[in-house]
């Protein structure tokens, strides 16, 4: 079995704090894009959809069969409340892989992305696997992200891209499978560490079409 660390972080957020249970009527422009439903989704193969903002971080694990191996997720679920944002470095500087997710029906989710793209450059891990999921891909009717572009982009920084429900579950064990492809295998690593992957660099990412 081998272990892979894979921490969530969200877009950067401003605006007011949110109230400690429930959703606050003015929502931080980037809470709420499904970085929770993602994880519960994988994880307990369930949808909430009154869900609670994630107070500080969550943790999970998961363990998946994947060709002749067992791959387990050991998932840090981060905040996207400004008032958490100092401790996402703390989850992602040990972790394998991040996934950050935007809401394809708020066009600033995805802009504020860009800039966690750039920390984790800076400040992640070297060989950091990097998923880039377009969540709520239920609402087609109100997007506001084109799908093409976020592919684009994805592809411009060589990162892993889908569009993905966790209402609908599409998407959903396709993101974690094509993560666990990405990140080599440990044998020549302690499987406890969650670092020091050597990062192979795929061309391109199949990609199942959703909604
Ligand atoms: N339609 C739809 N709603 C979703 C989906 N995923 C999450 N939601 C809803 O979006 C809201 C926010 O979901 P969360 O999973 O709490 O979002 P989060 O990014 O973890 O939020 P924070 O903990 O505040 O950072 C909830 O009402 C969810 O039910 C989805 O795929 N489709």
């Amino acid at each position: 079995m081998r272990a892979m660390r894979a921490a969530l972080p969200a877009p950067r957020s401003y605006g007011h704090p949110a109230k400690p249970s429930g959703r606050p009527k003015a929502l931080p422009r980037d809470t709420g894009v499904g970085k929770s439903s993602i994880v519960w989704r994988f994880v307990e193969d369930s949808f909430d959809p009154n869900i609670n903002p994630t107070i500080g971080a969550s943790f999970m694990t998961k363990t998946v069969q994947y060709q002749n191996e067992l791959h387990k997720f050991l998932i840090w679920d981060t905040a996207g409340q400004e008032r958490f944002r100092a401790l996402a470095p703390m989850y992602y500087r040990g972790s394998a892989a991040a996934i950050i997710v935007y809401d394809i029906t708020k066009e600033e989710t995805f802009s504020t992305l860009k800039n966690w793209v750039k920390e984790l450059r800076q400040h992640g891990p070297p060989n950091i696997v990097v998923a880039i999921a377009g969540n709520k891909c239920d609402l087609n009717d109100v997007r506001e992200v084109m799908e093409k572009d976020a592919k684009d982009y994805a592809d411009s920084i060589h990162a892993i891209f889908v569009e993905t429900s966790a209402k609908n579950a599409i998407n959903i064990n396709e993101l974690f499978i094509e993560i666990s492809r990405r990140i080599p295998s440990t044998d020549t690593n302690p499987p406890s560490s969650g670092k020091g992957f050597k990062l192979r660099r795929q061309p391109s990412v199949t990609k199942r079409s959703c909604c």
